[in-house]
């Protein structure tokens, strides 16, 4: 069985939304869950349940109203904006349903945008891992393409190698077929699960399709904000390895 050590932990984590004085409402009612650098797990749930609150959450794009947040063993809530950043830049990579391409950057330009973002120009073992992403994900021939000038489900891939420059610990994925067709779907979640396995890079993915959840080595339930079920179905996968 691969080595596993743990990527998330939250304790308690909870949520709630100001929506005018003096309502407030809460969305996630102390959320406990581990995820570690094995996990190919999907989050399913009722339509308004609180899973994209939850991601973004674990995603450090938002803060807890209480509990706590550990990412690679470090509490996150006490955290000030530049370190949640910093934190996030380099250990977390986003693939969303629209895969938000820049329109005037290549296919390569737009895998190399975090690293850009993070430290400028790339240099060029950057250059050579982002040319080795694209041709993971089948993608090699379409390098100085633009976004309009590739197929939805090559946009997506190309919106994979993107999130997997930086060698992220974490990637979290918010519907990411929601805009394909079937085919291209499970496409989509085999390049996932062959990532979680050759980098160890644990995939936390949201998804409302049922036999793509299936796929996944791990079932996370979410029902009114609270983790209502926790399966793991992958004793077969990991005895045959
Ligand atoms: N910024 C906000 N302010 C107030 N309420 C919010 C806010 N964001 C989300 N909510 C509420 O939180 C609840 C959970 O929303 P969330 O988007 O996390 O659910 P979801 O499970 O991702 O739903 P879906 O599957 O439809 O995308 C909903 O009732 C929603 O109205």
């Amino acid at each position: 069985m691969r080595d596993r050590r743990e990527v998330l932990r939250l304790e308690g984590l909870r949520k709630s939304y100001n929506i005018g004085q003096p309502n407030e409402v809460e969305v996630l009612h102390g959320v406990d869950l581990c995820v570690d650098s094995a996990d190919f797990a999907a989050l399913v749930g009722p339509s308004g349940s609180g899973k994209s609150t939850l991601l973004n959450q674990i995603g450090l794009l938002d803060s807890p109203t209480d509990g706590e947040l550990y990412l690679l063993g470090k509490p996150t809530r006490e955290m000030d904006d530049e370190a949640r950043t910093a934190l996030r830049g380099r250990n977390i990579g986003f693939v969303f349903q629209f895969h938000h391409l820049i329109g005037a950057f290549t296919a390569l330009e737009n895998v190399l945008m975090p690293v850009m973002v993070a430290r400028g120009k790339p240099d060029r073992e950057t250059l050579d891992r982002a040319r080795g992403l694209l041709a993971d994900v089948g993608l090699e021939k379409y390098a100085d393409r633009k976004p309009d000038q590739l197929s939805g489900g090559q946009q997506q891939r190309v919106a994979i190698a993107r999130a997997l420059i930086t060698r992220p610990a974490l990637l979290l994925a918010d519907e990411p077929t929601g805009n394909l067709d079937t085919k291209t779907a499970a496409d989509v979640f085999e390049l996932l699960r062959r990532f979680n396995a050759q980098f160890g890079c644990a995939v936390l993915v949201v998804t409302h399709d049922p036999r793509l959840a299936d796929t996944c080595d791990r079932t996370i339930t979410l029902v009114d904000g609270r983790i209502d079920g926790d399966e793991r179905h992958d004793a077969a996968r990991a005895d045959a390895s």
